[in-house]
């Protein structure tokens, strides 16, 4: 089956449109403030207004207060929530939207715990653990820590690049993978050569 890919943390419309033109399903947006890819609103409203159809947008909570996810949704038609912190499932589904669970790999995470209680996620994103940062750290996990036993949909994400996502296709047969640092000229900017060169490579780890 093909493996999906979506670009996390676009912050131009020109970017965005370089990550459908090199084949994206989905294209994230930052609504955590202290990331280096924060969006305002308005800037997001007019990078989903340039887009074609038929590309999922989904927005990304860190530990958010719901004002401030209405505020977002207000302005910004997201398709999806992605929830990025300690968020609680009643917060998750809070907002009548299907929402993917960001799940930072720690050591001691349990992650079966945090599957069982959120049942109504509709995937699961994997990503490295870093004290200092929430997400878009570039960093990989050990991708054998990934369970063979999937409720939902598994989403790879962590340190991912042009170089690695065929191995990390081949090796844990996500439902999709997820990149932001890896497809970048610097921090918030995606390099269009580079969102080409991911997405070819996840389709030849899946076919390989
Ligand atoms: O991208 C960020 O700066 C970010 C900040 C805070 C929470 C989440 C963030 N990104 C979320 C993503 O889905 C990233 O694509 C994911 O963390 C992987 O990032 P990378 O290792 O840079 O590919």
């Amino acid at each position: 089956m093909r493996v999906r890919t979506k670009i996390c943390g676009l912050t131009t419309p020109d970017d965005a449109a370089a990550a459908v033109a090199a084949g994206a399903d989905a294209i994230g947006l930052v609504f955590h403030d202290p990331s280096p890819r924060a969006v305002e609103p308005e800037a997001a409203a007019a990078i989903v207004a340039a887009l074609p159809p038929f590309v999922t947008v989904v927005g990304l909570f860190v530990d958010p207060e719901p004002a401030a996810v209405e505020t977002v949704m207000q302005q910004v038609p997201l398709d999806r929530l992605q929830f990025h912190g300690d968020e609680p499932e009643a917060l998750c589904r809070a907002f009548g939207r299907p929402y993917i669970k960001a799940v930072r790999m720690r050591a001691d995470i349990d992650l079966a715990a945090v599957m069982a209680a959120h049942p109504a996620a509709s995937g699961f994103l994997l990503d490295a653990w870093r004290p200092d940062r929430a997400g878009g750290t570039g960093e990989a996990f050990d991708w054998d820590r990934v369970p063979s036993q999937r409720p939902r949909p598994i989403i790879l994400a962590g340190g991912l690049e042009p170089d690695n996502v065929a191995m990390a296709v081949q090796r844990v047969a996500p439902w999709a993978v997820d990149v932001s640092s890896g497809v970048e000229s610097l921090p918030g900017r995606k390099d269009p050569a580079r969102m080409q060169a991911f997405i070819s490579e996840v389709q030849r780890g899946t076919t390989d």
